[in-house]
């Protein structure tokens, strides 16, 4: 074992760790911020939480006279507020210190709730524009503080010196940015102007932006968030909540819900979207935290259910990452969460209750979102199981329509097997859903819960077969070298071939193959290959009594009729193939290789007997 060398530093001597500012700040640009662009965040955010403070400190002067000014020509940009300011000391302890913020109490997770900022570090994006940052302040906690500059520079090197009372005659603070040639894209005026209206437009401060041109400055955000302005009447606030949703999201809501958690001092809106969204793809929501934009892709703030809404809204007390695009998952954020989920359900039991026209909308959209989400709510699910669509025998209805003209409500497993049986199961006067459809089945075998007088029962194409009336004797003896012919066609496939009679006349074939039995089959003939070998052994011990499948031969069908009259070999054959590969597609399962190539096949040779017939 080596024992450190303690030559050189005496033991135990307390050192300080050194931080290379670069590399921090190149840590903050790659792996923290989505973008140069937040520099102007996090000091129109600092601004904020300046004016914030001076209000504590000075209740009584009145919001419209303390403000923000921005500035950007060419040149510089520049941030100015009529906040708290700095003293001399403070540059010390909060400009100079990474890591070290005014606005936190004792532990890291303690944020003083009037804040946006806390972790001290927000300061440092600015040196993804520019290599100084140059502050000047006057603080409003001790009027007779001289003025104080200070600038910090990338290198980790800053100065400070203190400015006669002259050099800024009122309290409060500007940071100046000279930005790097390689930064213009973030910090040309009409850009600056762009992203304070972006980050800054609810905010409740007034804030203007001058671009050096000579004019006024112009206002980034003169008027107040939408839901909280006065509008003559009720029609006219939901259409300006409208609008704002359009103008944010770009898509006219469906319906535009009202937000208000009175609690979190939380008020927004839900857009309600016009078109579903496959439930993966989660655009996220607007996050402002005291009128600041923090975050345009918030998930967090509502339930994965909740995917037919997207939410605008601004809160006085949700704690922000240190990124800022997303939020601290505590337990405001659960409570909140919850309640906006319970304001979503309101609006759905509202429509549900007196506005069946917007729920017929928002269900054509959103069937599924809602499916899904009555799987888990039973509140939900009595409230909307009767309105839902699903496929059926009698076409696409709700399953209220469906369970008034059906007592019984039968239900498939798979959407192949609805497919299969849904037209013979209709002529035969049996009501049938498709429970192929993720949700479906489950949610059609919870209808006796809120319709007690309904009775709902899975249906298997092999109970359908059951209820097929045989036919007589002669004519299964008449149809014998036929059906003998199609079975030897169709051993390739295991498919066994009876005659029946059943609805409609005009369906040729039914062909009965569950899934389960493909698989049983797929894994037989495994078996049967690999004969001997592990997998042979296997998949043996594995082995059931394959199923086969059916094709079932229609009687009532004027073709079926001719075919099993047939005496030449060849065409009976590939009759018989035809009608499989017909009752196959008609399945509309996935075919296999051998199938498509025997419906093409059976075609062509059908193709060839009839044009040799022809001349
Ligand atoms: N415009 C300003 N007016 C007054 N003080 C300021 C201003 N900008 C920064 N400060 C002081 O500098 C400190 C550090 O600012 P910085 O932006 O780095 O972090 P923060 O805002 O405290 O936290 P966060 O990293 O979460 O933004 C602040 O806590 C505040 O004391």
């Amino acid at each position: 074992m080596t024992l450190p060398d303690t030559s050189l530093s005496p033991a135990g001597a307390d050192r300080t760790f050194q931080v290379d500012l670069r590399g921090l700040v190149d840590l903050l640009s790659h792996h923290l911020y989505s973008s140069p662009r937040v520099y102007l965040r996090e000091l129109m955010q600092n601004a904020v939480d300046a004016l914030t403070a001076r209000h504590t400190l000075e209740p009584a002067a009145p919001a419209g006279d303390l403000g923000i000014r921005l500035y950007a020509d060419r040149s510089v940009v520049r941030v100015e507020d009529d906040g708290v300011g700095l003293t001399e000391a403070d540059v010390h302890t909060f400009l100079a210190t990474i890591g070290r913020s005014s606005k936190r109490a004792e532990g890291i997770a303690e944020q003083r709730g009037d804040f946006i900022g806390q972790f001290g570090i927000g300061l440092l994006s600015c040196f993804l524009v520019a290599d100084e940052i140059h502050v000047l302040s006057r603080s409003a906690r001790t009027p007779d503080a001289p003025a104080v500059e200070w600038r910090g520079r990338g290198d980790g090197s800053y100065t400070v010196r203190t400015l006669p009372v002259s050099a800024r005659p009122r309290p409060g603070t500007t940071v100046t940015l000279t930005p790097r040639a390689d930064t213009a894209e973030w910090t040309r005026p009409a850009q600056v102007h762009a992203l304070a209206r972006h980050f800054g437009s609810l905010l409740r401060h007034p804030v203007t932006f001058d671009d050096g041109t000579g004019g006024p400055g112009a206002p980034v955000n003169p008027e107040a968030a939408p839901w909280a302005r006065t509008y003559p009447t009720p029609g006219s606030r939901s259409r300006a909540l409208a609008a704002y949703g359009e103008e944010v999201f770009g898509f006219k809501p469906l319906d535009t819900i009202e937000l208000d958690l009175p609690a979190v001092g939380l008020k927004g809106i839900a857009c309600v979207l016009p078109e579903a969204v496959p439930a993966g793809r989660r655009h996220g929501h607007r996050v402002h935290v005291k009128g600041m934009l923090l975050s345009e892709h918030a998930e967090e703030i509502l339930p994965e259910w909740a995917f037919f809404v997207r939410c605008v809204v601004d809160a006085e007390s949700l704690r922000p990452t240190a990124s800022r695009e997303s939020l601290y998952e505590d337990d405001t954020l659960a409570a909140v969460r919850d309640a906006l989920a319970e304001r979503l359900r309101d609006w759905i039991a509202r429509a549900a209750a007196s506005d069946p026209d917007l729920l017929g909308r928002f269900l054509q959209a959103h069937h599924l979102a809602v499916k899904s989400l009555a799987v888990h709510d039973d509140e939900i699910l009595r409230m909307l199981l009767p309105w839902l669509p699903f496929e059926t025998t009698d076409g696409h209805c709700t399953l209220d329509e469906f369970a008034r003209s059906h007592r019984t409500v039968l239900v498939t497993s798979s959407v192949e097997e609805f497919r299969q049986v849904a037209a013979i199961a209709s002529a035969a006067g049996l009501g049938v859903v498709n429970g192929g459809y993720t949700y479906d089945r489950e949610l059609v075998h919870r209808l006796p819960e809120i319709r007690p007088e309904a009775t709902v029962a899975d249906l298997d194409p092999a109970t359908l077969t059951a209820h097929l009336d045989p036919v007589d004797r002669e004519t299964e003896l008449a149809a014998a070298a036929y059906l003998a012919q199609a079975r030897d066609a169709l051993a390739v496939f295991d498919c066994d071939v009876a005659l029946r009679t059943f609805q409609p006349a005009s369906a040729p074939a039914l062909l009965v193959d569950s899934r389960e039995a493909r698989h049983e089959r797929t894994r037989s003939q495994l078996a049967r290959e690999q004969q001997g070998g592990v997998w042979g052994d296997i998949l043996g011990a594995l082995r059931q009594e394959a199923p086969r499948a059916q094709l079932i031969l229609n009687q009532l069908n004027p073709l079926v009729r001719t075919a099993v009259t047939i005496d030449e070999p060849e065409l009976a054959r590939t009759s018989a193939e035809a009608l499989y590969g017909q009752a196959a597609m008609l399945s509309r399962r996935p075919l296999r290789p051998a199938e498509s190539s025997l419906i093409n096949r059976s075609f062509l040779d059908l193709l060839a007997h009839a044009l040799r017939k022809d001349s």
